[in-house]
């Protein structure tokens, strides 16, 4: 079948361009033009990127009147069908454009920018009149391979001069020699050799001496080494030897060497071995002897290093049961969802482990996802000691070149499996097996830029497309997976998963113990230090035995709220049953869902002390407070800080690792997938932070944090011991964590969120417009939720969640957002919540549209987050 029309998503990132266009395929492009290919087409004068989502026999309007597409970028279409397909479902979802979907799921090496180029036209080009820019159309046309060798076929393309070049004057001949000289030559290039002659060389190109044309260059390109082989073998071979004379003894030594290893070595690798001069092999090779070729080779992030090969460990009884459930649906290709709810340190990755070995088995791939702050050496060393040279790391680290070369291995079928952060689960696999999500309760799976998609819901949705099995692991699942799995269905996008549990640890080694520390009795007993006697004692024990210490802060919530220290109250908004955040300019008290305000307190409303305050503290406080009472203790402090810098992360824990300190401490970072032996204590400095984020998972987030911090202790032989201190010990995150109870605290929290219609019993799309002017905006922003709610009214939606009925849509705000101005843009925001099988996010996306369209001011900005998980 022959396609002779395409239709392209542009990489033009407007609204009116978030369509398809339609472009002609040249013949010699038919049957290389694939769905997913990239392109470089033309749009209005320039050249863009675009990719192509679908094929046509027939024109849909006169050939005559639709540009060629005019160059093909890649011999193997970056993006397979199923991703093209699945980023038409992320735009509905989303509503995001298509073009931010697709770029989402390639490396930035290939997001390519037209380039244009220069060269001397040929004879057959030779204007009769018209001028250069008849001389492109028609030369795109008929040149349409530009991908990566583009500047190669070009200097091969550059034949003789037209006989124009006798009419040229001696300035013209020079900048066109210089042309011909290197072949092509970008307009920068050429500017920069004749800096005063930029009127010469545009008339040049308006008689057509010189074209000009443009392609698309990617920013990174495929990285290729020299490599040396032998050209002679057998007889010609010991000839060749026998040739070379006392003076070449060295040359012979070479070929020598070549013949005996057989197969090209790297020139690097060669010189270093023989301890020879590039010039010797350079001679050998002019004799005929030898080939000096450029090959293609993949930057390794891992390179040189070595990993501690693994074998499967016996399953557990409470594994097996897991994995025989797990490996039935990897067996039928059943594209079933599970939760694999199992306690910390219950031996998830293991089974993670086996049930991808079970799926490499069958001849398919798998994904591997994790929160970008947990993949660290440790983890990365796990699935490469078990899977070797099989996996590829995706990692926001890695160079654009490395981060690109490991998607090269997945999409050229090199690798099976992939690990790597949220942007993984694009992994371009053609038999995609499983996907695995670790800490499947991160909120970090989900992008807060455009596309702002969650990767576990694409995951659900690619699993679906390949027949391929997703686990979702955690030792505290979020409440939506979680509630979905009990009630079969819940409002969780429409997947129930199947929840399997693990309850034990292998090692037999018991959860550690937990105390809360309340520190409301540590003031009313004079103790002010950011340590509890408690923590204080046992950061001694541990310093006297030689055993060692995490202590971690919470980041989250840092200086926002108002809290009581003499009884633990903390300011909330009557309505929305979350904290208020302290402005400082206007020394107020506000709620980011209502608008609710009132004045900051100087006294405590509840006891009426005045120890009442803003609250947070930083690592470094903590750090010097640490010196203080603690001289000499080795201190290691992780946090965004001290972790910058490439490899700092991993330099850090391996010191630790090798107890060159005696205590760690550290924000998010140490809480996830740390394992050391020698860890015994775990303090928390004070568990309130998080609670009091002005956001609805607050309480959730801690629970999930404390858990997972208190799993870092006690993990191997010697028994565990942790501190959590708090000024509110009573509140159920905090008691449940400390009894390692998950079902408790999530029968208590979703209570909360039954009576306040907040997820898992609804859904939020989260609406936020922008503007300098502040009354233009509010203007706009009122207009926006009033054609929102007459809308929604319309469709018999519209209605207070409190009613019962099976579906509802409540408009909240619009109020101004936590971070009211950015850049100078004013920020506000409206909160959409609904429940039931509505298109709300149609709808949403259709008001933002028309708002946006009745204003010719085209400074407004309207971003429309859907399932938010920052409420800031
Ligand atoms: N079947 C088994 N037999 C013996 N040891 C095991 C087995 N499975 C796992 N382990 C060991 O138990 C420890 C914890 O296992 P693993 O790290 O897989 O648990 P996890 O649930 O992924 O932990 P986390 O809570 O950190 O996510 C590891 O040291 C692992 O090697
Ligand atoms: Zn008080
Ligand atoms: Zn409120």
């Amino acid at each position: 079948m022959t396609y002779r029309m395409a239709k392209v998503i542009v990489d033009v990132p407007s609204r009116e361009t978030d369509r398809p266009f339609d472009y002609l395929i040249p013949q010699p492009l038919a049957g290389w033009i694939e769905v997913g290919s990239r392109v470089g087409v033309p749009f209005g004068r320039r050249t863009v990127q675009g990719f192509v989502v679908s094929l046509h026999e027939q024109p849909e309007m006169d050939p005559a009147r639709m540009k060629p597409v005019q160059e093909l970028l890649d011999l193997l279409p970056p993006l397979p069908p199923d991703l093209v397909e699945l980023a038409e479902w992320m735009s509905r979802k989303y509503a995001c454009s298509m073009i931010s979907a697709l770029q989402a799921m390639i490396p930035s090496a290939l997001k390519g920018k037209a380039e244009r180029y220069i060269r001397a036209a040929e004879p057959e080009d030779a204007p009769e009149s018209g001028g250069a820019a008849e001389l492109i159309a028609a030369g795109s046309a008929a040149e349409p391979f530009r991908g990566g060798q583009e500047e190669e076929e070009l200097r091969r393309e550059t034949g003789s001069l037209p006989s124009l070049s006798a009419l040229l004057t001696r300035e013209e001949e020079e900048i066109v020699a210089h042309v011909k000289a290197s072949g092509t030559v970008t307009m920068t290039q050429l500017g920069g050799r004749f800096p005063d002659q930029a009127a010469i060389i545009k008339d040049l190109l308006n008689r057509g001496v010189l074209t000009e044309s443009q392609a698309i260059k990617d920013k990174v390109g495929k990285k290729t080494v020299k490599s040396v082989a032998a050209a002679v073998s057998g007889k010609a071979a010991e000839d060749a030897l026998a040739s070379f004379g006392a003076q070449a003894k060295r040359q012979k030594e070479v070929l020598q060497f070549l013949l005996e290893v057989g197969m090209p070595l790297s020139l690097q690798e060669l010189l270093s071995t023989l301890r020879v001069t590039a010039g010797t092999v350079k001679k050998l090779a002019e004799k005929g002897y030898a080939v000096i070729e450029d090959v293609e080779v993949f930057r390794d992030p891992y390179q040189g290093r070595r990993f501690k090969s693994s074998v499967p460990l016996e399953r557990t009884p409470e594994q097996e049961i897991v994995y025989n459930r797990l490996a039935a649906a990897l067996d039928a290709g059943r594209p079933e969802v599970f939760l694999l709810h199992g306690v910390t340190g219950s031996g998830k990755t293991e089974v993670y482990l086996q049930t991808i070995e079970r799926c490499l088995s069958l001849g398919r791939q798998a994904i591997v996802l994790v929160p970008e702050i947990s993949l660290t050496p440790q983890m990365v060393e796990r699935f490469k000691g078990r899977f070797g040279g099989k996996v590829a790391v995706m990692h926001s680290r890695l160079s654009s070149g490395e981060r690109y070369d490991e998607w090269r291995k997945i999409r050229e079928g090199r690798v099976e499996v992939a690990i790597g952060a949220r942007s993984a689960v694009f992994a371009p696999f053609a038999k995609l097996g499983l996907i695995v999500m670790d800490e499947e309760h991160e909120t970090s799976y989900k992008q807060e830029e455009t596309p702002k998609y969650h990767a576990r819901d694409v995951a659900v949705r690619r699993a679906r497309q390949h027949g391929a099995a997703v686990i979702l692991g955690s030792a505290t699942p979020s409440l939506e997976s979680y509630h979905a799995a009990r009630s079969a269905g819940g409002d969780h996008g429409g997947f129930a998963p199947v929840l399997l549990e693990m309850k034990q640890r292998p090692s037999g080694s018991r959860l550690p113990e937990v105390q809360i520390v309340d520190m409301r009795e540590e003031l009313k007993e004079g103790n002010r230090s950011m340590f509890s006697r408690a923590l204080h004692r046992g950061i001694s024990a541990r310093l006297e035995r030689g055993e060692q210490t995490v202590l971690f802060l919470n980041r989250r919530g840092y200086s926002t709220f108002v809290m009581c220290r003499t009884c633990g109250y903390v300011a909330g908004c009557p309505e929305c049953d979350i904290s208020l955040t302290y402005h400082q300019k206007s020394n107020n008290l506000r709620c980011h869902y209502c608008g609710y305000a009132e004045a900051a307190p100087s006294v405590c409303p509840e006891c009426g002390s005045e120890h009442i305050r803003y609250f947070g503290t930083g690592t470094q406080r903590v750090e010097a407070e640490l010196a203080k009472l603690f001289p000499g203790m080795r201190v290691i402090r992780m946090d965004v800080d001290t972790t910058s810098e490439k490899g700092a992360h991993e330099k850090l824990l391996q010191a630790f690792r090798e107890k060159k300190g005696d205590v760690l401490l550290g924000t998010q970072m140490v809480a996830k997938g740390l394992d050391f032996p020698d860890v015994t204590l775990v303090g928390v400095i004070a568990a309130d932070t998080a609670l009091n984020f002005p956001d609805f998972r607050a309480a959730e987030k801690t629970f999930q944090l404390l858990t997972q911090v208190a799993g870092r202790a006690g993990r191997h032989q010697l028994p565990g011991e942790v501190f959590i201190q708090s000024y509110i010990p009573e509140h159920y995150s905090i008691v449940h964590a400390s009894g390692h109870d998950y079902l408790s605290f999530v029968r208590e929290e979703l209570k909360h969120r039954k009576a306040l219609h907040y997820p898992p019993y609804s859904r939020l799309i989260l609406v936020t417009l922008s503007h300098e002017k502040l009354p233009l905006l509010l203007r706009m922003a009122e207009n926006f939720a009033g054609d929102l709610r007459v809308k929604a009214q319309r469709l018999g939606w519209f209605g207070s969640l409190d009613r019962f009925t099976p579906a509802a849509l409540d408009i909240l705000g619009p109020v101004a957002s936590p971070i009211p101005r950015i850049k100078n843009r004013y920020r506000f925001q409206c909160m959409v919540k609904y429940r039931g099988d509505l298109d709300a996010v149609g709808l949403v996306r259709e008001t933002a549209a028309a708002t946006l369209a009745g204003l010719r001011d085209a400074n407004l900005q309207i971003s429309i987050d859907v399932d938010p998980q920052m409420l800031m």
